[in-house]
């Protein structure tokens, strides 16, 4: 048995979601400083890619490249845990690579990646199908690279279909294409919870949020600064920028999240920040949903009450929510398809699936400002549009201001004509 895990860890490598969960998680444990009783020495990047791996035994064009593509060596020093989703999983990407495995299993790879790092990956990985096996795990059909011979189609835990990838494939793209037509034909929205205490701007004729001179700065590395930014009501956004260029950071300014919010000039919501506001008040107008706080929401209550959560910005249900509340939770809940998982315990769920709720708790409550970074990673295609289409009504709807962040240029939002880019805040 240890003989084969060993060869194994040898010959294959993975990347996965999960992989990305259980590599922060060992690192947040092994530099925990209540279980350690010292001040712990953080874990670099350079400790993870090569902690197993001789970098002198790796064919230096290789490695150069995969530096090259994934900007490694502005990385190498810097404490795993603090990076950006996007640097994160070039992390693990690099190590899977620089293993040099047989196989390589890759699911949803390209996930949290900026579109540059994706091209230049998906060549990379291209040359490197000649010498290794690769197996590709997705949700976008139109992501299945053309030097895979067999695609399989899961359902329900079992395998539904299996073809050679030939013209099959542009058939099925035509098909799904057909099914998302009828998905976003038929979509209505749950009404809002009118008896709930549903903020509204102190004042409509002011702007939602003014940012600044916005800066982030974590000791000589400069985030972003002189970052001017005002959100008017009905406004919405897209925020774009390569991994690390600081979207997360800035939308954490706003919800409060970010504790440089407190040293930055921002005011939002009618409240000037830093005078006496809690963070509950600034909350209450928001519906948010990330990458970062999918990973977080550990509590494992059912689906139901994850949805019924979004009315109290809480992570788990503390409150006992009103009957009417109860009955619209379900209808989002029927809305994703989802309603025979409604008692189903949040943690068994797919990850897909986790989104979906997640993304239902953001708009439950029809919130001023829905927040999204990257909601659409781990979905599939019909629900991937669907949601994309769920959110554009809820912008459409005429109370909610949307600001969007997301890596893949085809998942459009028509309500959104404005746009922020970080790379004009780059220092
Ligand atoms: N607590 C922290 N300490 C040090 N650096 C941090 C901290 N939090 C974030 N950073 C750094 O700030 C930079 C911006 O991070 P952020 O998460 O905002 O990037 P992003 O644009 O959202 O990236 P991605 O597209 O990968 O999600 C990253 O380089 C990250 O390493």
């Amino acid at each position: 048995m240890l003989r084969a895990t060993k060869k194994l860890t040898e010959d294959f490598a993975w990347v996965s979601v999960e992989q990305q969960l259980a590599l922060i998680e060992a690192v947040k444990i092994k530099e925990c400083a209540d279980i350690l009783d010292i001040i712990p020495v953080p874990t670099s990047v350079e400790d993870i890619l090569f902690g197993s791996i001789d970098p002198t035994a790796l064919a230096p064009s290789l490695r150069d490249e995969v530096y090259d593509i994934f900007s490694l060596s502005a990385l190498l020093a810097r404490p795993f845990r603090v990076l950006s989703t996007g640097e994160t999983r070039k992390v693990l990407l690099a190590k899977a690579i620089f293993q040099q495995p047989k196989l390589m299993i890759l699911d949803e790879p390209w996930d949290g990646l900026d579109s540059q790092a994706k091209a230049r990956l998906a060549n990379l990985f291209a040359q490197l199908s000649t010498s290794i096996t690769f197996v590709f795990v997705l949700n976008r059909l139109s992501e299945v690279p053309d030097y895979c011979q067999q695609l399989i189609l899961m359902d329900k835990g079992q395998i539904s279909w299996q073809t050679t990838v030939n013209d099959n494939l542009a058939l099925i793209l035509a098909q799904v294409k057909q099914l998302q037509h009828l998905q976003q034909t038929t979509l209505t929205l749950p009404s809002r919870d009118s008896d709930s205490f549903a903020p509204r701007p102190l004042d409509e004729t002011l702007p939602l949020v003014k940012l600044t001179n916005g800066k982030v700065q974590y000791g000589a590395h400069i985030v972003f600064q002189n970052l001017n930014w005002t959100i008017l009501p009905q406004q919405h956004w897209q925020v774009t920028g390569p991994n690390g260029s600081g979207k997360t950071c800035l939308l954490n300014l706003i919800t409060g999240d970010n504790p440089q919010c407190y040293v930055n000039d921002i005011f939002e919501f009618g409240f000037k920040r830093g005078s006496g506001e809690s963070i509950w008040q600034i909350k209450q107008y928001i519906g948010y949903m990330s990458n970062a706080f999918h990973l977080g929401y550990t509590v494992n209550c059912s689906a139901l009450h994850v949805v019924l959560s979004g009315y109290y910005d809480s992570v788990g249900l503390y409150q006992t929510p009103s009957s009417r509340q109860i009955a619209l939770a379900k209808q989002w809940l029927t809305l994703m398809a989802l309603e025979h998982q409604a008692q189903v315990p949040f943690q068994q769920m797919s990850f897909g699936d986790q989104r979906l709720v997640l993304i239902a708790r953001a708009m439950v409550k029809h919130p001023t400002m829905l927040i999204l970074d990257e909601p659409c990673n781990g979905l599939d295609d019909i629900n991937r549009l669907k949601v994309l289409a769920l959110i554009d009504l809820l912008a459409r709807e005429g109370s909610t201001t949307l600001l969007y962040v997301n890596h893949h240029q085809e998942d459009v939002i028509p309500s959104i004509k404005h746009h922020l880019s970080m790379l004009d805040y780059k220092v």
